[in-house]
């Protein structure tokens, strides 16, 4: 397996380098590629973000009675002036969101009401506009309305709270009855699905919230009870936490709702498959009056559990801000999403070639279903982590500040890191199967492509659950791109600009040192001197061996071969018989994967590299062709595995046929 070095460069964690080029990028749809089609990678389209063009018909209905409070509506009226003076909206109502400090953009932080001192916060993080879940959801939010939104992931969810938030209870309707003194209840209750997200939102809440004076504390599980206990009772403005540990202080009496103004359900559909519905239904419970509370719900997602709870604890006036809707894709349009057919066994030597051909040299994040599949990945991949619910949780947080800080740039993990969190230059997701719910395939893969930047999502599956990879298409509107495993020509090209470069940094001090074993090297070597000089630069960068893969199921030292018989083949059983025509029987126990193609007149297969040319060779006297394929042809897709109520039962039959007619011969 060639090693993975992993750079030790800290990456840079500046917040305005990083809004800069965020802002920069914020309506790019980029066409990302591969290091190896470098040219391609860095051209960028600019994208239209649409304005919030759906409401649904429950809330139209349920709204049209409720006209925008007088302000709202003077700074959307004066919104829509400036857009027009600045020729940014297009006949369709369509803005681009530009991200540059320009007082005619219409998203500007000075076209909404955000005292100066806020305005001062956001602009020391490089945030000089907002982006459109933010715009179209502040007023409604400030003007006291229940609301739920809804935006592609990463597209800045958190401020689209956070802002109005802060804004209602220092300036806005909160602003007479605020209170300082020691001890005061808390006014604002967010609650997230796992506590790394909970510590992520709260650090937003801290900074902006310091703005002016207010103060916020996370609670969550597998922590110190006293510390978070004493913080609230010292008092505190906003309690950010995992419903089992809210709970838990509701329960104790340490938690009061009865100052509450908002509370807000960040990622809620992720708390109903974590088994948090109970706890979350008894907090929300928990609020007495609930006229004097203003209920947030947002997510990128939001199924059925999550609408029967807006309507069971918002209010009947809510607002829907809808950015994704009846669109067809629902996952990040920003990310490139390709599908590489990989058998399990064959993981750990294809990942890091994905990573050095994919991730840019930036940050991957790898998820496992299972605690167990992250934690032996992250022993084979080297220089990687685990991250999963069976770590405890000083160690998750140690393991995720050194991920974000750089020190290491692979992340093994389970669900715990699907959502929400927002880690700067994650470059590319790779997910091991096909996760068994679309929304966790579109929370995954937007751990990258976040604020504006493209990434990539890079999805492995087992050849023969090709129908789970059809179901994700199907359910996220995502079109996957189809590649095989980086062969050694992709990994030299990825891995030859690195090695060039370790080479170009090593000082000449080593020379003197080094040069008599080279000349010895040289002498004693059949090679050339640029045979020597290459496989010294691929040791440079980890590789001592480079083997080829099969291009249907990743396995190293495995080759597809593609038979044609001049006729239909129906079945894989027919492809068998045909082989035993001409192959020993005992070889073809070595044949794996049969998978028709899409013509209906081939099949392709993975038989050991060392056997091809026994198969090339035995067919030259037959009815039958045999070649290697250097990409793969369009295969059938059977919706169903085999066996199953549609295509695998005909199979099977067919196959039972060709038995009966082939097996004399
Ligand atoms: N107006 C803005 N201008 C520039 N950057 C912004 C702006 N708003 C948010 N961001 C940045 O965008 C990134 C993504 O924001 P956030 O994490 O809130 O996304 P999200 O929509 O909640 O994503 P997810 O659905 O994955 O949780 C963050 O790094 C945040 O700092």
């Amino acid at each position: 397996m060639p090693s993975l070095p992993i750079a030790s460069a800290a990456v840079d964690d500046s917040a305005s380098k990083k809004s800069k080029r965020k802002l920069k990028a914020v309506a790019a749809e980029a066409e990302v590629a591969p290091v190896s089609l470098s040219k391609k990678e860095k051209k960028e389209k600019k994208r239209k973000v649409k304005e919030p063009s759906s409401f649904d018909e429950e809330e139209k209905s349920s709204t049209s009675s409720e006209e925008p409070a007088p302000a709202a509506k003077k700074a959307k009226k004066d919104r829509k002036k400036k857009k027009a003076e600045a020729g940014e909206e297009n006949d369709d109502g369509e803005l681009t969101a530009s991200g540059d400090e320009d007082p005619a953009d219409p998203n500007a932080l000075t076209n909404f009401r955000i005292s100066e001192p806020l305005r001062q916060s956001l602009k020391s993080k490089g945030i000089k506009a907002l982006f459109p879940i933010q715009a179209n959801t502040f007023d409604l939010v400030l003007d006291g309305h229940d609301l739920v939104g809804r935006a592609r992931t990463g597209q800045g969810k958190t401020l689209a709270f956070v802002l109005p938030l802060l804004e209602s209870l220092v300036n806005g309707a909160h602003k007479a009855s605020r209170r300082t003194d020691y001890g005061r209840l808390p006014s604002v209750l967010v609650l997230l699905p796992t506590r790394e997200l909970a510590k992520q939102v709260n650090t937003d809440f801290a900074f902006y919230g310091a703005t002016f004076g207010l103060t916020s504390c996370c609670v969550y599980g597998g922590s110190d009870y006293r510390s978070q206990e004493l913080a609230i009772r010292k008092g505190v403005d906003i309690v950010v936490g995992t419903p089992g540990r809210v709970k838990d202080f509701v329960e104790k009496g340490t938690l009061n709702f009865k100052s509450l103004k908002f509370r807000v359900l960040d990622e809620a559909d992720e708390m109903l498959n974590m088994g948090f519905v109970d706890d979350v239904e008894l907090i929300l419970g928990k609020v007495e009056d609930v006229t004097k509370v203003q209920t947030l719900l947002f997510s990128a997602t939001i199924p059925d559990w999550v609408k029967k709870l807006s309507m069971k604890f918002l209010k009947a006036g809510k607002k829907t801000v809808d950015l994704v809707g009846d669109e067809k894709l629902k996952a990040s349009a920003s990310v490139r999403h390709l599908a590489l057919p990989c058998n399990r066994a064959a993981r750990a030597q294809v990942i890091p070639d994905v990573i050095r051909c994919y991730s840019r040299g930036g940050r991957t994040i790898i998820f496992t279903e299972t605690k167990e599949s992250a934690s032996e990945l992250s022993s084979l991949i080297s220089g990687s982590r685990a991250l999963h619910g069976d770590v405890v949780q000083a160690q998750r947080e140690v393991i995720l500040a050194g991920f974000r800080s750089g020190k290491f740039l692979v992340l093994v993990a389970t669900n715990v890191a699907a959502r929400g969190l927002d880690i700067n230059d994650v470059q590319l997701i790779i997910q091991c199967e096909p996760p068994r719910d679309v929304e966790a395939y579109i929370h995954r893969s937007g751990r990258t492509g976040r604020a504006g930047n493209t990434g990539v999502a890079v999805m492995l599956f087992e050849p023969r659950y090709k129908f789970s990879v059809n179901r994700i298409e199907r359910e996220s509107g995502v079109k996957f791109e189809h590649i095989s495993a980086p062969q050694p020509t992709d990994v030299a090209q990825s891995a030859g600009t690195e090695a060039a470069e370790a080479i170009a940094s090593v000082s000449d001090s080593v020379i003197p040192v080094f040069r008599q074993q080279a000349e010895q090297l040289l002498k004693s070597s059949s090679l050339s001197a640029a045979d020597l000089l290459a496989k010294a630069l691929a040791k440079a960068v980890g590789y001592t061996d480079i083997k080829k893969r099969s291009l249907l199921s990743s396995m190293e030292n495995h080759t597809t071969l593609l038979l044609q018989t001049g006729q239909p083949v129906y079945a894989a059983g027919y492809v068998i018989f045909t082989l035993k025509r001409f192959m020993p029987e005992d070889r073809l126990a070595d044949v794996k994967g049969i998978t028709l193609t899409a013509d209906g007149v081939g099949a392709v297969f993975d038989v050991p590299s060392a056997e091809v040319e026994d198969y090339i060779q035995g067919a030259k006297n037959t009815m039958t062709t045999i070649e290697e394929v250097t990409q793969l042809p369009p295969l059938q897709e059977n919706d169903q595995p085999r066996g199953g109520n549609n295509g695998g039962g005909r199979i099977l039959i067919l196959e039972l046929v060709y038995c009966c007619i082939w097996a004399p011969v």
